[in-house]
């Protein structure tokens, strides 16, 4: 029998010999990769369709959010305490069966529990001048004739019918004092968003016949891209770790595929009251529905419904929280080999890591979760080579799932935790971690959560386990000193058109990023004066009125509108600099770099090998034209080499096909190491040292 014959006609065949078996097996392995290759890929387009979704949902919510803010203001100048006005904002949102939606702000019940909160929670909490709130009416068109008698009297709230715009980006809210002062009422967007059908009259409603709010219940925590609207105090977090005494730490949560990463960072947000109950017990419900229960921790953190429906994390989730000494931004990056590039944009922003394994053991086979994440390409491995190479000098391994960590009937073993540490420390040593001081191991239960901030008394990890808990083990990490002093960086992770300019997704790197400030977008070296910033971990929004109050800092994500900028000119990878000539970043083509060669890459590296380098949010194809040299420590191994193998250190020049925003590892650490594959294969990690001229000879001066 043919070896080459098609499989599609092997059904017909009944005499294959072993060759015919062997390519058999080799093609439907290979249909079986195609196949889930092809999933991945249709997962990644419904991810983009959804994060589409998601992006309308927001700029929805955005325009609700700035509508409830023109609500306070206004509620606010006829003498209502603006903490009142929130509270009862934010009370009725949780009150609501879809808190958050747009959909629901149209609701009778909404206005009607608004306006109860409102009447009766500021009535009760009106500071002096206000006095209490006299009452409230409402005529045919709902919330627009709101009436307060105060001192000064009987005031509407200026409501319009004008369209609430879906830009997302807006100019800051009016009307407010205007209503106070007895102007005629000004039409704003918020009638089209609480009031499209005319609601029954009612009659006024005296201040104390409503208890006073409970304090709201709503999650604090941002959904992906997503952020909490309410004004000042939100406006200060983005700048208060200072004041708080904590210490601000970029945290990123690695480990091989289903060890249990978003669980355990789901189940930090809850021990830090970062997520509440309810919420919790939504997702338990949700989860349950579509067979998928365990993972409502998990949908803390992934946020996104193609990584909910699969239980695979695609993208790096952000969360803000604080611990008893940081202001904590953690990091979940995807366990999933294909999701690689991700996890690399992720750690250029981290100062440290927890690293999950699972204890997990497996009756069905003789290896249990560590193992096969622990195994040449699984993703324990990779995320430790990639870690270390970009920069990540303190670990926290995560022993998780402990609960199933068996001994005969009991979880929490502790010969299998200690069997992990003894397979795990000798491996960190071996790639340049300082395991004496800089690794802690944590037995931990995500799930279970003991240990995450306490251990149960009837717990088996009681008897014999008394070192920290993963809190502080977390406490115990410090953070990189931050480069506030610098000229400022900022990495592009994402960019959309938005109304007539662009919506971009930044991290700062180094120095400090305001409102009104005028940027370059660099490569490119468009000017944009920067028009409203969101930080999405902390809720905190400005506007161009609040110039002076929001200041984004090196660690921080932020959403920033750059009006007049053409979307074609800003993609991932791209860097705001401030707009001055000699501060902004270098672009260059050529560079000299340091690199480590990976174990077991296969073909050695030789010169005029082209690979990809990954740098930040971008990637771009390169080639190593000169290999200088390799050495170890100061000891000079080999001049000019001809290849480089499987574990070598080396000196090259790299050119680049694209001009590319690089800085000298010595000048912005995130914008000067990269990572080097060839095809979906991690086979090098290195620093820039030296930036060189377009000719390759001379050196050019390295940006400031
Ligand atoms: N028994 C037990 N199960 C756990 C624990 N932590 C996580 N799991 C389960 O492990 C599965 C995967 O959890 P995830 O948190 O989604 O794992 P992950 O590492 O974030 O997965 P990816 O991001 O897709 O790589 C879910 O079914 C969790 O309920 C634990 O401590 N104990």
């Amino acid at each position: 029998m043919s070896r080459h014959r098609s499989v599609r006609n092997r059904q017909y065949s009944y005499d294959y010999d072993d060759d015919y078996y062997d390519e058999e097996e080799d093609l439907a392995s290979s249909y079986d990769e195609n196949a889930h290759r092809l999933q991945l890929q249709r997962e990644r387009e419904e991810l983009e369709r959804r994060r589409g979704e998601e992006q309308r949902r927001r700029e929805e919510g955005e325009a609700r959010g700035r509508a409830e803010e023109e609500l306070v203001a206004s509620v606010t100048s006829m003498g209502f305490a603006r903490a009142a006005v929130e509270r009862a904002l934010a009370d009725t949102h949780a009150r609501l069966s879809k808190p958050g939606s747009f959909g629901d702000a149209g609701d009778p019940a909404f206005q009607e529990r608004l306006l109860e909160r409102l009447t009766d929670g500021a009535g009760g909490e009106a500071d002096g001048a206000g006095g209490a709130a006299g009452g409230a009416s409402r005529g045919a068109s709902g919330l627009s004739v709101l009436v307060a008698s105060g001192p000064a009297g009987p005031a509407a709230l200026p409501f319009s019918s004008s369209p609430p715009r879906k830009g997302g980006w807006a100019d800051p809210p009016r009307g407010g004092p205007a209503a106070a002062a007895g102007t005629p009422p000004k039409r704003s967007s918020v009638v089209d968003l609480f009031s499209p059908a005319a609601p029954p009259p009612a009659q006024a409603r005296p201040a104390q016949a409503l208890p006073a709010p409970p304090p709201s219940k709503r999650s604090s925590l941002p959904a992906k891209g997503s952020h909490v609207l309410f004004g000042a105090s939100a406006l200060d977090a983005a700048d208060d770790a200072a004041s708080s005494g904590l210490s601000r730490l970029s945290l990123i949560v690695l480990g091989h595929v289903d060890h249990g990463k978003s669980t355990l960072a789901g189940r930090l947000l809850y021990a830090r009251k970062k997520v509440d109950e309810r919420t919790l017990r939504k997702h338990e419900q949700s989860c349950a529905a579509i067979g998928k229960a365990s993972f409502q921790f998990a949908w803390v953190m992934d946020t996104a419904e193609g990584e909910r429906e699969r239980g695979v994390t695609m993208e790096v989730g952000t969360a803000q929280v604080d611990t008893e000494r940081h202001k904590l931004t953690l990091l979940d990056a995807p366990g999933h080999q294909d999701f690689v590039p991700q996890v690399i944009a992720g750690l250029s922003c981290a100062d440290a890591a927890v690293l999950v394994v699972s204890a997990k053991t497996l009756t069905d086979s003789n290896q249990g979760e560590f193992e096969r994440g622990f195994i040449r390409d699984g993703q324990t491995t990779e995320h430790v080579l990639l870690g270390k190479g970009l920069g990540i000098n303190q670990i926290v391994v995560a022993v998780n799932k402990m609960d199933q960590a068996m001994e005969g009937e009991r979880g929490f073993s502790r010969a299998r935790f200690e069997e992990i540490c003894r397979t795990m420390t000798p491996y960190l040593a071996k790639k340049g971690f300082n395991v004496a001081k800089k690794v802690q191991f944590i037995p931990v239960s995500g799930l279970t959560g003991e240990n995450v901030e306490t251990v149960s008394p009837g717990c088996p990890l009681s008897s014999w386990y008394s070192g920290p808990t993963l809190l502080q083990a977390i406490d115990a990490l410090t953070p990189t000193p931050k480069d506030r002093e610098k000229s400022m960086r900022a990495i592009v992770t994402d960019a959309y058109a938005e109304r007539s300019g662009v919506a971009a997704r930044v991290r700062v790197v180094r120095g400090e990023l305001r409102i009104g400030e005028t940027v370059a977008i660099m490569p490119m070296g468009d000017v944009a004066t920067v028009g409203r910033i969101v930080v999405p971990s902390t809720g905190a929004i400005g506007t161009s009125s609040d110039a002076k109050r929001l200041v984004v800092l090196p660690g921080d994500a932020a959403e920033l509108y750059l009006p007049n900028v053409d979307v074609a000119r800003v993609a991932r990878g791209f860097v705001l600099t401030h707009s001055r000539e000699d501060l902004r970043i270098s672009v260059r083509r050529r560079f000299t770099a340091k690199i480590i060669v990976l174990d077991n890459i296969g073909t050695p590296i030789i010169k005029g090998s082209e690979l990809v380098m990954h740098m930040t949010a971008m990637e771009c194809p390169v080639v190593l034209y000169k290999l200088v040299k390799t050495f170890k420590g100061k000891e000079v191994l080999a001049e000019r080499p001809r290849i480089l193998t499987s574990g070598s250190t080396a000196e090259v020049k790299v050119v680049t096909k694209r001009g590319l925003c690089v800085e000298t590892f010595k000048e912005a650490r995130a914008l000067g190491r990269f990572v080097l594959r060839r095809g979906t294969q991690t086979v090098a990690m290195g620093v820039i040292d030296t930036l060189l001229a377009d000719d390759g000879k001379a050196e050019a001066a390295n940006a400031a």
